[in-house]
């Protein structure tokens, strides 16, 4: 940008007091002169920094046009690769190209092998992301202090003990463990039918040895960050060990751990490379601090053994549906707030809700209660539970039908 011109010097009057008038005027004159080119300067200064302004306010409407272009046109997501003089080879994340692309000098800078990138139709590279906000943040939630608590968790009295021991009491007690000389289990695997529990047992843990909780999804990774799974997963650990003490909760594993099949689609190559990079991040995690593993599936028959290898997920936790006894513990966790009618009998609704699973049971007692509400009543019946379990079950596609509970 160019320099502003200096301002032009004042012009002094010397008037002396020996002077003879005319003297005086033909100074005053001078001056009078000397004043007009001054002001001449300054107003044609004036003029050129008017005009600067109004250049430099056009090149602001065009920067902020072609900002406003840049945040509304899609941009694809890739990898640094390698950053070289002539510019930085990208691999472009879905399709696994890889291109050599321009980069402006500022963001070079900053941008390092390994970095993910966003770039345009052009793969010129827009925007260096952070690792917080990209797909890292997307796939993976984290809970600095989840609010579950063992109390809250109904009829898995043996499987919070079980869990305790094996994860709880490592991180609590590292150093025991170290001097006693025993390898706390890497992970643990839950495994049960679907809402029987399992998220709440792993976020109950991290509650309770004030661990972050960063939940994935297994089917979320194969089926939303295609190209990426490898990466996230370690990434995942890579954020574990930034937050640690924490559970790493890995929430349907079956679709990134089942048994290899026979075909060879890309998508499969795609599982398996994910697959891998867990098991060498669980081999070699011992170095790793207090970090836990927590897994869980529904479809435990469909696992590769690889994963079941000592020092992987070498705990295994069955969570089944509750009994009747569980079921009832389940309710009352559950009608806990609720503003219960006086014949209301838990452990009849328990008996009548066979085959129910503890999210069954939670959305049972919320139905109840909106059909009290539909009813104007702010008490909640037998009949609402009568209802609620006609819902529930048609909602399920379960064949049984309505039972009366007593
Ligand atoms: N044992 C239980 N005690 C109390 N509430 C339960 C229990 N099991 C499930 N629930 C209720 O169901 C909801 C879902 O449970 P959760 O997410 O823990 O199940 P999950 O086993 O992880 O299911 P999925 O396999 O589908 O992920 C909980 O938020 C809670 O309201």
């Amino acid at each position: 940008m160019s320099r502003s011109p200096s301002l032009p010097d004042r012009p002094r009057l010397d008037l002396d007091p020996e002077m003879s008038p005319e003297e005086r005027l033909d100074a005053l004159r001078e001056h009078f002169i000397e004043l007009e080119q001054v002001n001449d300067e300054l107003s044609s200064q004036l003029d050129s920094a008017q005009e600067r302004r109004d250049n430099l306010s056009g090149e602001v409407d065009r920067l902020e046009r072609e900002n406003e272009t840049l945040k509304t046109s899609s941009l694809y997501i890739a990898t640094a690769e390698e950053v070289t003089d002539e510019g930085v080879i990208v691999k472009q994340h879905g399709n696994n190209q890889e291109v050599l692309t321009e980069v402006s000098p500022n963001l070079k800078e900053d941008l390092e092998a390994g970095d993910r990138v966003a770039i345009n139709d052009s793969f010129s590279v827009q925007t260096l992301l952070d690792a917080e906000t990209d797909a890292r943040a997307q796939a993976m939630q984290v809970d600095h202090s989840p609010n579950v608590v063992y109390e809250d968790i109904g009829g898995l009295d043996e499987q919070i003990r079980e869990v305790r021991e094996a994860v709880e009491e490592p991180l609590i007690n590292a150093e025991q463990f170290r001097e006693v000389g025993i390898d706390p289990p890497s992970g643990v695997l839950l495994h049960g039918p679907p809402g029987t529990g399992k998220t709440m047992l792993a976020k109950a843990v991290a509650n309770e040895t004030d661990a972050t909780f960063i939940k994935m999804a297994g089917s979320e990774l194969v089926r939303k960050f295609i190209g990426e799974g490898a990466r996230l997963v370690r990434d995942l650990f890579e954020l574990a060990s930034e937050r640690e003490p924490a559970i790493i909760f890995i929430d349907e594993i079956d679709a990134i751990a089942a048994k290899r099949t026979e075909s060879k689609t890309s998508g499969d190559a795609e599982v398996q490379r994910t697959m891998m990079q867990l098991l060498s991040e669980m081999d070699g995690f011992e170095d790793r601090g207090e970090i836990r593993i927590i897994a869980a599936t529904n479809r435990f028959d469909m696992l590769d053994r690889a994963i079941l290898r000592p020092g992987r997920f070498d705990r295994l936790i069955e969570v089944a549906k509750p009994d009747a006894e569980g079921r009832e513990r389940i309710l009352e966790i559950h009608t806990k707030d609720l503003n219960l009618a006086e014949e209301l009998d838990l452990a009849a609704i328990a008996a009548e809700t066979e085959d129910f699973s503890g999210a069954e049971l939670a959305s049972l007692t919320t139905e109840a209660g909106m059909f009290a509400i539909r009813d104007g009543r702010t008490e909640v019946r037998m009949a609402d539970f009568e209802d609620a379990r006609e819902k529930v079950t048609e909602e399920e596609g379960s064949e049984t039908g309505p039972i009366a509970f007593y």
